[in-house]
């Protein structure tokens, strides 16, 4: 059941909890005047992150996972259900409610890295910190601190066009670690790259965690990153299960 009355700072054996989901549902509705019926991606669907882990969620294509993450994200809302992060519902967020929170709480990377072809590497890593107001100067050497910890200490300059598939990827994981977020949300981010820049990328992911306390949810179809995961949960009939990959 939705429960809206979760405490801000609450925790889950004994480790701070980042984000709760309760009672998640998604149903789309039937097209009115055309034949067919509801589609019910999930029901009742319960989800808790805790600080630090890095959760895998695996499933069948078409079982709902990038739409579970657009919900966490307040890209999309649920047909019910609460999504506590930090002491706020997200399900419950206005549209300015919802920017702000995208800008601060949960950074994304999805399976395209949507860079802006026009802006430089360090440009992009700044976008989301001159989003929210900061000075350029301050906004830039922050990207350029990011983008050393991925490895692109050297690429500042670059734009999109002039970097390879993997480090356009590491440059947008960059621009969404870049404001600290407490999640980040990834959507297959290594599924449109080869084996071995795939392996670039999840260990750095891995090595981010270590490092910096990252806290990550991941779609992903690769069994073998999910193994690598700290839990692997499993999309399938509507629920979610915990499971081994
Ligand atoms: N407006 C809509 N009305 C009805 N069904 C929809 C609508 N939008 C999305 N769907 C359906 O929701 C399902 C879930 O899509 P989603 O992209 O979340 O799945 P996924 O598990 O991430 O798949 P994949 O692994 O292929 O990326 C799909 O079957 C899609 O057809």
């Amino acid at each position: 059941m939705a429960d809206s009355t979760l405490e801000p700072f609450h925790e889950s054996h004994g480790v701070p909890v980042v984000l709760r989901a309760t009672g998640l549902t998604k149903i789309y509705p039937a097209v009115t005047g055309k034949a067919g019926a509801e589609v019910v991606l999930f029901r009742e669907l319960d989800l808790t992150i805790r600080s630090g882990e890095i959760v895998a969620i695996v499933g069948e294509s078409g079982t709902g996972k990038s739409t579970l993450l657009h919900l966490l994200a307040a890209l999309d809302r649920p047909t019910a259900g609460a999504i506590v992060c930090g002491d706020a519902d997200v399900t419950r967020f206005t549209a300015a409610e919802a920017a702000r929170y995208r800008n601060r709480d949960v950074g994304y990377v999805w399976q395209f890295h949507y860079l802006l072809p026009e802006f430089t590497a360090q440009e992009n890593v700044a976008m989301p910190l001159l989003a929210r107001g900061m000075g350029r100067p301050a906004a830039l050497d922050r990207a350029a601190e990011w983008l050393g910890r991925v490895g692109l200490g050297g690429r500042l300059e670059n734009r999109s066009g002039e970097l390879s598939g993997g480090e356009q990827q590491r440059v947008s994981l960059a621009r969404a670690l870049v404001t600290e977020p407490r999640l980040l949300l990834a959507d297959e981010p290594t599924g449109d790259l080869d084996n071995r820049t795939a392996e670039t990328v999840f260990g750095l992911l891995e090595q981010l965690h270590r490092d910096h306390g990252l806290t990550s949810l991941l779609v992903t179809h690769n069994l073998e990153f999910a193994n690598r995961c700290d839990r692997v949960l499993r999309l399938r009939n509507g629920s979610l299960e915990e499971a081994s990959a």
